[in-house]
């Protein structure tokens, strides 16, 4: 065995919802968090806890939004729970893993999603857990982050809907323990001979839909953080049924609309529309309304249509032409609002891939 192993870990960013798709579909996107990770097998002790250093660059490096604390970082505390399911309790002395994340937090793209799932593949290569499928990774993803839409597109690429199985009420009270017991708050883990709940078998599963090739994502993402958590407490516990049925109208359409070529602008826009969340969301982010009714594909050409990006602010249009000048519009409703943002020009990814 090598004394000195080296490996990357390549997750792209999403778009979950594309509209009606709330907690199903969604998109890998061509922005990507990456793990630069090196085992010395030399050493047979840490100065580091839990044998693992890490550093970082990117978005939340100057921030300290990432932490350095591998009980406390969102990647290397998912790992530590893949090892510890796995009777292993800390990381191979020595680990460095060093994250270069250039996926925007709080914003919508997945930021959390792409953490969670280089997490549980940083767990199945420095446990050399071999036997672990992607499948099976999926489970352990699902205890953590419990929409499968982001974690899904994150871990298999492409356009994706996503689903639960109908589980056993014992696996069903599995799935759904406190995340508390699942990622231990740092130091309740630390030697402590804590073994959390692995994942029931089976619990999401995906399907992959054709992408058309002309179809291009522009993602206007706004200078503020909105958390995740935060745009699901704002949602309703119970909805009427003509919203429902709006959205399932509109869901039936979306994967089909989406994958032909060459694309029908008016069918796309139509299929793009959301009574489930958006409006809700509206509350935490001023000027959505207003960008998701006021531009058609007649009013901007290339426009395809636009949704909010996950639970935002990012707001994602699908075009084919006028990328620029769609995004150019669409920061000019935020920027009536005081809001400053980025835009990026990004295409359907892969998804997590591992190169040694
Ligand atoms: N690369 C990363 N490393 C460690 N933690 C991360 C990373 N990316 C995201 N996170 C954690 O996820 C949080 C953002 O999650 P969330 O509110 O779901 O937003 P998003 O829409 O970006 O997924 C961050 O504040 C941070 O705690
Ligand atoms: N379906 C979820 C998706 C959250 O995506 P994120 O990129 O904002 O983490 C939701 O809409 O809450």
């Amino acid at each position: 065995m090598a004394q000195i192993e080296t490996f990357t870990i390549r997750t792209p960013c999403s778009s979950a919802n594309i509209g009606p798709g709330f907690d199903v579909i969604g998109l890998a996107l061509s922005m990507y968090l990456e793990l630069r990770v090196t085992i010395d097998r030399t050493k047979t002790k840490s100065e580091h806890p839990l044998n693992c250093r890490i550093t970082c660059e990117g978005q939340g490096e100057s921030s300290g939004d990432i932490s350095l604390d591998p009980e406390a970082n969102l990647i290397t505390s998912v790992a530590l729970y893949v090892l510890r399911c796995h009777d292993q309790r800390s990381f191979p002395c020595e680990t460095h893993v060093h994250i270069i994340n250039p996926i925007p937090l709080g914003r919508g793209l997945g930021s959390s999603g792409a953490a969670v799932v280089a997490g549980v593949f940083l767990g199945k290569e420095c446990g050399k857990l071999d036997h672990l499928s992607h499948d099976r990774l999926f489970d352990f993803c699902l205890m953590i982050e419990r929409h499968p839409d982001n974690v899904g597109a994150a871990l298999y690429g492409g356009f994706v809907g996503t689903y639960l199985k109908p589980l056993t009420p014992e696996d069903v009270a599995r799935k759904e323990i406190p995340i508390s017991e699942v990622l231990p708050a740092p130091a309740g883990g630390i030697d402590t001979g804590f073994r959390p709940p692995a994942p029931p078998f089976g619990i999401g599963h995906h399907i992959k839909f054709p992408w058309a090739p002309e179809i291009k994502a522009i993602t206007i993402i706004p200078d503020f953080e909105v958390a995740t958590a935060k745009a699901r407490d704002v949602l309703p516990k119970e909805y009427p049924r003509p919203d429902v049925v709006y959205n399932l109208q509109r869901i039936a359409l979306l994967p089909v609309a989406l994958g032909q070529s060459p694309p029908d602008p008016d069918l796309i826009y139509l299929a793009m529309q959301d009574k489930l969340h958006q409006p809700y969301r509206q509350t935490l982010i001023p000027g959505l309304t207003s960008i998701v009714e006021s531009m058609t594909p007649e009013t901007q050409p290339g426009l395809l249509g636009v949704c909010l990006s996950g639970a935002g602010p990012t707001i994602l249009a699908l075009a084919t032409d006028n990328f620029e000048e769609i995004a150019e519009r669409i920061m000019g409703v935020f920027k009536g609002q005081g809001i400053k943002c980025d835009w990026k020009l990004l295409t359907p990814a892969e998804g997590t891939v591992v190169n040694r």
